[in-house]
């Protein structure tokens, strides 16, 4: 699904941020991009989508390794970017519209009510919770109808709590969907839980993980001694990274 091949990236003026790394995703698979900030985790999504282009190496997406990259894959930055003057429902058939579509409104308040926003379509942004932006900024992506979805720390300013329940959903629907996920988090523990590998971008490197615990997974698994070796292990290294 995606492809990765020999990277190497420099901002103007500044040292390389990648040197030759590679990086997959199989179709169906979730993988997490985990790294001390400033690592380039955000560039690294910024440069797949086709807002940057690389120095050097190749970015494949469906086998497909041209250089117009730009809208093959559903993009969720860091910041929800939801437009405050649009309604949730508005928000969420963006897509579409940008598309020159027109949705089936039946088939998307389906999908409203799967993403816990039934009754909220009239809603504007910044009568939400924290929860249900990111949860109408994920279905927007989801609207964009890609298969490979690229999810820049979408759990980063939610409460420990929220953040648990949304876990739980998103692994759910992840299972139900078979999209194909990379994700960027800070956080190792929702790492582990979601994924089927991890990669960790290092100085310039990356390495990877493969997350070998059974699914369907549960938040009770972070118990698990073989969960928290390899908690252990990623923040010795990303420690030590820094
Ligand atoms: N437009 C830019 N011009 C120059 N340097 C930049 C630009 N954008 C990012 N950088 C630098 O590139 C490096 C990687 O930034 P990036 O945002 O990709 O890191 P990150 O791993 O996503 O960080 P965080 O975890 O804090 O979000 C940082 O040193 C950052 O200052």
């Amino acid at each position: 699904m995606l492809s990765i091949k020999d990277l190497t990236y420099a901002f103007q003026g500044s040292k390389s941020i990648f040197q030759k790394i590679n990086l997959t995703v199989k179709p169906g698979e979730f993988v997490s991009l985990i790294g001390a900030s400033g690592s380039g985790k955000s560039t690294l999504f910024k440069l797949i989508t086709g807002l940057l282009e690389p120095d050097q190496g190749q970015i494949g997406i469906n086998g497909n390794f041209t250089v117009d990259r730009l809208g093959r894959v559903g993009y969720m930055p860091q910041k929800d970017l939801l437009l405050p003057w649009r309604t949730v429902l508005d928000n969420v058939l963006l897509p579409l519209e940008v598309e020159g579509k027109r949705g089936s409104l039946s088939e998307v308040r389906e999908w409203l009510t799967r993403f816990g926003l039934s009754g909220l379509e009239k809603a504007f942004p910044d009568e939400l919770s924290g929860g249900m932006r990111q949860r109408a900024a994920f279905l927007r992506t989801i609207m964009t109808g890609k298969e490979l979805l690229l999810l820049d720390e979408p759990f980063g300013a939610l409460d420990a709590l929220t953040k648990r329940n949304m876990h739980s959903w998103l692994l759910g629907l992840w299972e139900d969907l078979q999209k194909t996920v990379l994700f960027i988090t800070h956080d190792l523990e929702e790492a582990i839980l979601l994924s089927d590998r991890i990669y960790l971008l290092g100085d310039a490197d990356i390495r990877e993980w493969k997350v070998s615990l059974p699914r369907p997974r549960n938040a009770e698994q972070i118990y698990q001694s073989e969960f928290i070796e390899l908690r252990k292990e990623l923040e010795r290294l990303i420690h030590h990274e820094n």
